[in-house]
């Protein structure tokens, strides 16, 4: 037997490697400018699709080239669902931009579109091949009839709970939807008399604690035994006896995640795919693996995302069944998120005749190339328990504020391992001794960053002084994720950067690539970046209020006025004469005025917004309190604009953003009330002088800033607090 792997890389750079059941890769093509999120192959096995962001490209499975075949471009977000007609003669896809369009394969061009009003997480097609299945972000189920071009069933098994996955019989009896929650819904499909299939709910199956990533019903040959498998965040894989929705098996093994699963051709095996690294091979007779293949992903440890899917593109589609080709287990691939494997496509005769004669031919060959397992085995215990989480963070400054405020929130997080913490001079040290009340964590010791090991992290966080910043991030590794706290990838212009720090830009290159993380404005943006810069602290509390008001044409871009207050620790942890006690205690004072570093960046988000040249009068002051910051801003309203204007606007664009909150009207903000947080709590008010209005914004410079782009989303509310979508991010 010969399977194909097929592994897809998430972030830039490498994303399809086919290797072969001994273990080889034997091809890699490029998917350079986005994250691949899914892979399938068409049904006459010569063109493989893959769906990133935005863009759907279709290459050639036969030939050498690197170049895609054609692209598929009118998607706006993450492609998560393609798949093709039976024929081959379309081709489906389903996004996070809310759609599910059909395409027409050659020409490329995007000939139906429907509307899905929330990110689309999964679409199968029908056997009857005239009806696609959606299934979205906010718990809907769509079914699109093709004959009549409309939406002719909605079902919300569960409200706002995510469904991740849908499957549908073989002759097209049943269909599953998995959700977030770990729950199967089961429908018997029956033929409609208004609508073509109509749904009759059958069974509901409480099958994992964690979220379910891929629900996969087992193929015609498999028959007349009838499975569900279902493959969850919670590390294993369950067989299910359709026959009564019976627990079959459990298959356990798996470090991480397994996102995805495919059964053989004829329902003996199950492939299935995790974020450990590993693709399993299992046998369904005994529940045993019968071979692990450790996926290349050496040059790509931020890809806790890579291992997304496994599919299977021989068999049938329903009674409609594709073209039967092979006479062997060969394989032609095909994926869906990250990894495919594939076996061949055989009748049912074919299949039963060669089980018999070759099985054990197949599970020598199969038995014989054994991966051997992670480099994860090889980390120290405490090390070795960070590293099984979903995401491997490296803490580059973890002695400093704002990397202890990061370890602090990261290090009892379900998804988020911290396998790497650096140190200046505290080099050597563990983070209890610096910071005490880390101190029961288990966590590896802080090294230097010269002597930092980042193959077991997925994603850093730099939080080492600016200018010290740009040298640093050049020298780690194309494949990590980075999330970037200093001021040093900031300002797109890097003349403006030499000229507001006085220091040569030592990245430009880098520059290029980075993007402002500021999340409630560019989350799209963020998505897709492996640099993000975040925010400063003075900028996030400006431009959180400002940037609506000013896109909205309600303010004027002129005279804008901040007065702003922050708490001493936004200067950092060093030694400074100007920092201590005597010196802060009992008093405040301005500084910075008129040259403050937070100038230009300020200026660059509210021009962006407003599409001219903005310029402010910036003053920040130091307050004697360790941690807080309020921003006071004076401005002008549009002509005829009123408060309340303001006050409306402001709370519709932030009324679904868990970390910006618009206060009731008259109420004042206070730095206390944000300490220790996330949040950005505002409000406006009425000037005396009529046509102003004066807004108040505070954060927690050490909760809010620090963590601006990445953990506003790790704590997000259920059903995007999930590692995939932070990478994602
Ligand atoms: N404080 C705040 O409110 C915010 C700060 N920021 C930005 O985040 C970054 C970190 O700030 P903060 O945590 O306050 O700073 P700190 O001074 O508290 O910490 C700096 C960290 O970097 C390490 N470090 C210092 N110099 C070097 C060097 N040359 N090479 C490698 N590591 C070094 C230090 O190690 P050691 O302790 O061993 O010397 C320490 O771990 C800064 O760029 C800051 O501008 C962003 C948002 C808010
Ligand atoms: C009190 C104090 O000194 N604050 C710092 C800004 C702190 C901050 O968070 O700015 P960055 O994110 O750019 O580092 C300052 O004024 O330079």
């Amino acid at each position: 037997m010969r399977w194909i792997l097929t592994q897809l890389v998430a972030y830039a750079g490498l994303i399809v490697s086919a290797v072969e059941v001994y273990g080889r890769c034997y091809r890699t093509i490029q998917y350079p400018d986005s994250q691949v999120n899914r892979l399938e192959i068409t049904p006459d096995k010569r063109f493989l699709a893959a769906a990133g962001n935005p863009h759907i490209r279709l290459f050639d499975v036969n030939s050498n080239s690197p170049h895609p075949v054609i692209s598929y471009d009118s998607h706006t977000s993450n492609v998560m669902a393609v798949g093709f007609q039976c024929d081959g003669n379309w081709m489906y896809s389903g996004s996070e931009d809310g759609t599910v369009k059909i395409w027409d394969l050659r020409t490329a061009t995007c000939q139906r579109e429907y509307e899905s009003r929330a990110a689309v997480n999964t679409v199968v097609l029908h056997p009857n091949q005239k009806e696609l299945i959606s299934g979205d972000q906010n718990g809907n189920i769509r079914v699109w009839d093709l004959a009549a071009n409309s939406c002719s069933c909605e079902l919300v098994p569960e409200v706002d709970t995510a469904v991740r996955s849908l499957t549908v019989m073989w002759d097209g009896s049943m269909v599953v939807a998995a959700n977030n929650r770990g729950t199967c819904y089961v429908w018997r499909l029956l033929k409609g008399t208004q609508t073509m299939t109509y749904f009759e709910p059958l069974h509901k199956l409480q099958a994992h604690d964690g979220y379910i990533l891929k629900c996969l019903l087992s193929p015609e040959f498999c028959d007349p035994n009838r499975y569900l498998a279902t493959a969850s965040s919670d590390h294993t894989v369950k067989i299910w006896n359709v026959d009564g929705f019976t627990l079959e098996r459990v298959l356990t093994g798996h470090q991480r995640w397994v996102w995805d699963c495919v059964f053989s051709v004829d329902g003996a095996y199950l492939i299935t795919a995790s974020s450990d690294t590993t693709a399993r091979l299992w046998a369904m007779s005994t529940g045993e693996t019968i071979r692990i293949v450790l996926l290349d992903l050496r040059r790509h440890r931020s890809a806790a995302r890579t291992l997304r899917s496994l599919k299977y593109s021989g068999g049938s589609s329903g009674k409609r069944r594709v073209k039967l080709e092979t006479r062997n287990l060969n394989m032609s691939s095909m994926i869906g998120g990250s990894v495919s494997v594939e076996f061949g496509c055989l009748r049912k005769y074919e299949v039963r005749r060669l089980s018999a004669r070759k099985r054990s031919g197949r599970m020598v060959s199969v038995r014989a190339s054994v991966a051997s397992s992670p480099n994860t085995l090889e980390l120290s215990k405490a090390n070795a328990k960070q590293a099984e989480k979903m995401v491997r963070v490296g803490v580059l400054g973890a002695s400093g504020y704002t990397g202890a405020e990061i370890v602090r929130l990261l290090a009892n997080h379900p998804h988020f391992g911290i396998t790497l913490m650096t140190a200046d001079r505290k080099a050597g040290q563990s983070i209890g001794s610096v910071f005490p009340h880390l101190i029961t964590q288990e966590l590896p010791n802080m090294v230097a960053v010269k002597d930092a090991d980042f193959s077991n992290v997925d994603a850093v966080f730099c939080c080492l002084p600016h200018g010290t910043t740009q040298e640093i991030i050049k020298g780690l590794p194309k494949g990590l994720k980075i999330v970037d706290l200093s001021a040093d990838f900031r300002l797109r212009d890097i003349n403006e950067y030499e000229e507001w720090y006085g220091l040569p830009h030592k990245a430009p290159e880098l520059q290029k690539e980075a993007v402002y993380g500021l999340t409630e404005v560019l989350r799209g943006e963020i998505q897709n970046a492996r640099l993000v810069a975040n925010p400063g602290c003075y900028p996030t509390s400006i431009q959180l209020p400002l940037i609506p008001l000013i896109k909205a044409h309600l303010i004027e871009p002129r005279n804008i006025i901040i007065d702003a207050k922050s708490g001493v620790s936004g200067a950092g942890r060093g030694a400074k004469e100007a920092h201590l006690y005597t010196e802060i205690a009992e008093g405040l004072h301005s500084y910075g005025i008129t040259k403050h570093r937070h100038v230009p960046e300020i200026e660059q988000g509210l021009s962006d917004a407003s599409n001219s040249k903005i310029t402010v009068s910036f003053t920040p002051h130091l307050m004697p309190m360790s941690r807080g910051m309020q921003s006071t801003i004076y401005v002008e309203m549009a002509p005829g604009v009123k408060v309340d204007d303001l006050y409306e606007h402001l709370n519709n664009t932030y009324q679904g953003e868990e970390f910006v909150r618009l206060l009731e009207k008259g109420v004042v903000p206070h730095t206390r009330h944000v300490r220790g947080s996330n949040y950005c709590l505002m409000n406006v008010f009425q000037d005396r002088i009529p046509g102003r209005a004066i807004i108040i914004s505070v954060i927690d410079n050490l909760g809010c800033s620090t963590s601006h782009c990445f953990l506003r989303v790790i704590c997000m509310p259920e059903g995007r607090n999930d590692a995939s979508y932070i990478l994602s991010m």
